[in-house]
Order: structure tokens, then C-alpha cells, then sequence
């Protein structure tokens, strides 16, 4: 995407200098004459940055006043102020208010393009920062190989970079987003923002205000002017969780949005233009919605251009115990305490049980069993040691033999292991008797005999003993 840059300054030779320069890189330049025309332009479209002449004649407001209302409505925007010969005082005033850098005139083009490139890399990072930050502990890759993953992570690298919008369907705690902030990432607006708005966790009539942004002194407005999720995401994608819970005169703005890109902030009369990419998501069927007349089947069809389902996890169980690792890896790290093996009775059990919270879920237990499972922590987590549902899942062969083991063997070696066991206890039932021991497991008295002499089980042999 091509970088749109302010350029501010009352004497027009600078401003098509400026221009010219910038241009000639690749950038695209926006020219103000005056105060009023720069605000009025960030007020249409947040500019990548601002280059801003701290003396503007003819103005009603001087540069600095500008930088300071600029800096009000995009804190992050970085701004480069251009000052006259000796005006040092001033140029070090301007970035007490927050400009990223200053240029003395005259200056000369080299200069001033590593500037505009140092201070836009400057503000990716610092964004990028930001989210790692928010992200606190969030995945940048989709773990698992079951073939329904391999499908979702194509399906991925595919759509990433069309610019189309997607539609991510799956149950509570899939990994929609991560499905989403992958899209992103893929995406030639990768180094552009990546804003969330969860339509489930907001209040209704704070929607509009919170999508497209309040101008000071709107009902609601009590913290001030405040720049909405859409004008945020200018650049990037807007990534609208739960789509299904947006009140349906939100839904009608949104679509208008998603039409001609531009809106009106609440309270405000001029149009807003953005350049955004839309992904939604939803856990709730939209179908359905749409026929129960809550969600509007045009809006589905704007945003359902590229579907992606993202499987239940009892759809790939085979990336459980990869999934397990990777969390367990992680959890430990972020604890500070050791890692704890997962012992093959207590993966079966993992594996078998149903996680209606999916993903998710599987993290949290796992976050909790690295705290909270019994013995020290170079002693395996076995079945017995999970939540009851989920022991209940493990098959009943390993908890009968209390071989947490079982499961990592092949037949012939748990077949073995399981006889010897299962014999053991039956004799032991049956008080050492071998004659009664014989009847009740279906074998005649001399093949249980060599049996037991195989498998080396020691046995006193009771029922030839007289009482
Ligand atoms: N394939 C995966 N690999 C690694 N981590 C995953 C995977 N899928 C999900 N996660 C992790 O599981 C958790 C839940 O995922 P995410 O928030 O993306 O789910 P969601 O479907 O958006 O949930 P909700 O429906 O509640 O919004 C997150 O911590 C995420 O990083």
C-alpha cells in the first residue's frame, strides 16, 4: 500500500518540493496550505505521517498548535516539523509535543527522505510493539498437521494476500482469531494495524461510537474526541469477533462502510475515508441467524466473501498431543516452573474427551496441570491426575492395568502386560485357586497353567491344597 504523507506549509515552492521529492520514493503526498486544511485533511483520512512547517502565515493557528491537536486525534502518527533557520528553540519545543523529528531549512532531499523513512519505521515497530504486548502470549502460527489444519493453513496462504474479506465460522474457542491475525499477517497490510472489536463484549449503544469513532461534545462523548476501531484499522484489517451479536442498525452502518469505505463519526457531519480489510468471525450459524431475521443477509454476503471453517477440535484429535507440548512448552515458560511429561494413559484421555470450549480449553487444563498436578514435577501426569471428566475419557484398559505406560506399547506387549494383570487379579480373586480361577475366565486348568508360566507369574497353585 502506498504511504500517504501530510505536507504542511503556507509557501506553495516548499510544499511541491516536498512533494516532488517524496513522490519521486514512492510516497504519496497531500498538500495544506493552512491549519484549517491540514486538520480537515486528517480528519477525512489518517495520513501515514505529517510533515508540518512550524510557521504557517496566514493561519488562525501556528504550528505548534497543529502538532498538539494532530497528536490529540492520531497519538501514533509520527510528524516531522520543518523550522526556519534559527528557530532550534522552536524545532526542540515541537518535539516536547510529541514530533517525531525536526528538519532545519534548507534542507536537502536525502535528508529529508531518511527521515520520512527512519520516523514510518519507527511507528510500524512501535505498533508492532504494542500488539505483541496486547497479544501477551498470543500464537503467530496454527499447530497441529491433521488434515483439517493442513486444509485451514492453505486456505490461509491463499486468501491472505487477495484483499478479500472473510468470513471465519467455528465453535467458542476454535482459534478464529489466530486464524484472523494469520490472514493479517499474510497479508500485504501486514505491517499496517490489526484492531479487534468484540461485538459480543459491547454494549449496544456504545457500537457505533466504539466502530466509527466521537466527535467531541456528541452524547457520550464525556473522555473527549475519540477515534473509532474502523479509522484505527486505516491501513490494516478490522477484525470483528462474534458479528452475529451486532445490533442491526449497526449492521446497516457497517454495510454502508463496506460499500464506499467511508462513514461519519458520531455526532459529526464529515465523511471519514478508511482503507480497511474486514474479517469476521462467528461461532453461531448465520444461516440460521439470517432467518430468524437478526442478522441482515445482504451485510452476510459483503462479508462472507472468502468462508473459512475453522474445525472443532474433537475434528483433529491427532493434533492433540502436539497441541499439549506446545502448550506445556509455553505455560511452563511463562510460570517460570518445569515442564510436565504427559504420561501416554493421561494423552489417551486428552485425546478421547469431547472439549466443547475446544482449544482454548485444552490450553487452560493444560496451564493448570503444570500448577496444580500432584508428585514433583519430573513424575509424569497420569490419567488419575486429570479432572474426572476427563480421566472418564481414558480408555478403560489403561486405568484397569494402572499402567500409565499401556498406551505407548504395541498390541503384542499390552496384550501381554494385560493378561499378566488381569490374570493376577482374577487369581488373586479367586484366593489362589487355580481350578476356580480356570472355570471362570473360559480356559481349561493346564492351558492356564503354561499361561502363567509364560507370562512369569508366580502362583501357588491352592486348589490342589487341601483346607
Ligand atoms: N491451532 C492452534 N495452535 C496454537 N494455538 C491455538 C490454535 N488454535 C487456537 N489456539 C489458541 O487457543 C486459544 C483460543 O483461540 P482463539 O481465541 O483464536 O479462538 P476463537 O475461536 O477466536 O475463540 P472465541 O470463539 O471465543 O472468540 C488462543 O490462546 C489461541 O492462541
Amino acid at each position: 500500500m502506498a504511504k500517504d504523507i501530510l505536507i504542511v506549509d503556507d509557501e506553495a515552492d516548499i510544499r511541491d518540493l516536498v512533494a516532488g521529492i517524496l513522490e519521486d520514493e514512492g510516497f504519496e503526498p497531500r498538500l495544506a496550505g493552512t491549519a484549517r486544511e491540514a486538520l480537515d485533511a486528517v480528519e477525512q483520512r489518517r495520513p501515514t505521517m505529517a510533515i508540518l512547517d512550524i510557521w504557517l502565515q496566514g493561519s488562525d493557528m501556528d504550528g505548534l498548535e497543529v502538532l498538539e491537536r494532530l497528536k490529540a486525534i492520531h497519538p501514533e502518527m509520527p510528524v516531522i516539523v520543518i523550522s526556519g533557520h534559527g528557530n532550534i528553540e522552536t524545532a526542540v519545543a515541537a518535539i516536547k509535543y510529541g514530533a517525531y523529528d525536526y528538519l532545519e531549512k534548507p534542507f536537502n532531499a536525502d535528508r529529508l527522505i531518511i527521515q520520512v523513512t527512519r520516523a514510518i519505521e519507527a511507528a510500524v515497530l512501535k505498533r508492532e510493539n504494542a500488539e505483541l504486548r496486547q497479544r501477551a502470549g498470543g500464537e503467530l502460527d496454527l499447530v497441529g498437521r491433521s488434515t483439517a489444519m493442513n486444509a485451514v493453513r492453505q486456505a490461509i496462504e491463499r486468501v491472505a494476500p487477495t484483499n478479500s474479506r472473510v468470513l471465519v465460522s467455528g465453535p467458542p474457542g476454535s482459534g478464529k482469531e489466530l486464524v484472523a491475525r494469520m490472514l493479517h499477517l499474510r497479508s500485504r497490510r501486514a505491517d499496517g494495524p490489526f484492531v479487534v472489536l468484540n461485538a459480543a463484549s459491547m454494549a449496544p449503544e456504545r457500537m457505533e461510537a466504539e466502530l466509527f469513532g466521537i466527535e467531541e461534545g456528541a452524547p457520550g462523548a464525556e473522555t473527549g474526541r475519540r477515534v473509532g476501531t474502523f479509522e484505527q484499522a486505516h491501513g490494516g484489517t478490522l477484525f470483528i469477533d462474534e458479528v452475529a451479536d451486532m445490533p442491526k442498525e449497526t449492521q446497516a452502518k457497517i454495510l454502508r462502510v463496506l460499500v464506499d469505505q467511508t462513514f461519519e463519526r458520531v455526532g459529526g457531519r464529515a465523511r471519514v475515508q478508511v482503507d480497511v480489510r474486514v474479517v469476521s468471525a462467528t461461532s453461531r450459524d448465520l444461516a440460521g441467524e439470517i432467518e430468524e431475521g437478526r442478522f441482515r443477509e445482504d451485510l452476510f454476503h459483503r462479508l462472507n466473501v472468502v468462508p473459512l471453517r475453522v474445525p472443532s477440535l474433537s475434528e483433529r484429535r491427532e493434533d492433540i498431543p502436539a497441541l499439549v507440548d506446545y502448550f506445556m512448552a509455553r505455560e511452563a515458560e511463562a510460570q517460570g516452573l518445569l515442564r510436565r511429561r504427559v504420561a501416554e494413559d493421561a494423552m489417551a484421555a486428552l485425546q478421547t474427551a469431547e472439549w466443547p470450549g475446544n482449544v482454548r480449553e485444552l490450553r487452560n487444563l493444560v496451564a493448570r496441570l503444570i500448577i496444580l498436578a500432584p508428585g514433583d514435577p519430573n513424575t509424569p501426569i497420569r490419567s488419575d491426575m486429570l479432572p474426572s471428566d476427563i480421566s472418564a475419557s481414558a480408555p478403560a484398559i489403561s486405568r484397569a492395568g494402572g499402567n500409565e505406560e499401556i498406551m505407548a506399547l504395541s498390541l503384542r506387549d499390552a496384550r501381554r502386560i494385560f493378561e499378566r494383570e488381569y490374570l493376577t487379579a482374577q487369581i488373586t480373586r479367586f484366593g489362589g485357586n487355580i481350578s476356580k480361577t480356570a472355570a471362570f475366565v473360559g480356559m481349561e486348568r493346564s492351558a492356564l497353567h503354561r499361561k502363567l508360566n509364560a507370562l512369569g507369574v508366580n502362583t501357588l497353585d491352592k486348589s490342589t491344597q487341601r483346607a
